[in-house]
């Protein structure tokens, strides 16, 4: 098993089509919890993401509560990544099997999501910053994630 990512309700289909690529990349997998505020198959998704999209693995949930049953059966860590997070995600200590959850552009994650995640993390930013893009968020934190794990392809 290896790393995933997941994207809560996400609002901006280039977004996830940059976040798919960057899974695709890795030979990684990438969760998108519905609903989306885009349809499967929107042209900025596609636009972003390119033909990589041919060999990435996007699994879609058709709701949070079918995700959990999805992670609940792999036995996986849920790490939310927020800007309300308490530990910085360079000090963090990521397990191979992590899925690292990012929230929705709009409005993030609700606070039963928050609740249910077994680790909170964040990329510090300078004072006033509210938060970076969520695919860059994402791709920060997966690189943090590949490192310390070793799961960067050879
Ligand atoms: C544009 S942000 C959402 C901003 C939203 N208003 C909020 O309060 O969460 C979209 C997602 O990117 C991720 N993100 C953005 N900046 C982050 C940071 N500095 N640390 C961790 N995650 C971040 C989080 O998963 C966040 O839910």
């Amino acid at each position: 098993m290896t790393l995933a990512l997941a994207l809560f309700q996400p609002d901006i289909a280039p977004n996830a089509g940059t976040l798919a690529r960057t899974m695709a990349c890795f030979g990684l997998s990438l969760h998108i919890i519905e609903p989306a505020g885009f349809p499967v198959g929107d042209a900025g998704f596609r636009r972003a993401g390119m033909d990589y999209l041919d060999r990435a693995t996007i699994r879609r949930h058709a709701s949070f509560a079918a995700f959990e049953l999805w992670r609940g059966m792999e036995a996986r860590r849920l790490v939310l990544c927020t800007t309300r997070g308490a530990v910085p995600y360079a000090a963090f200590a990521f397990a191979p099997t992590d899925v690292l959850l990012l929230g929705r552009e709009s409005a993030g994650v609700p606070e039963e999501v928050h609740a249910v995640a077994q680790a909170r993390i964040l990329v510090p930013m300078a004072a006033g910053a509210r938060s970076l893009n969520v695919a860059v968020a994402g791709a920060m934190i997966l690189g943090e994630a590949l490192r310390q794990t070793g799961g960067f392809p050879d």
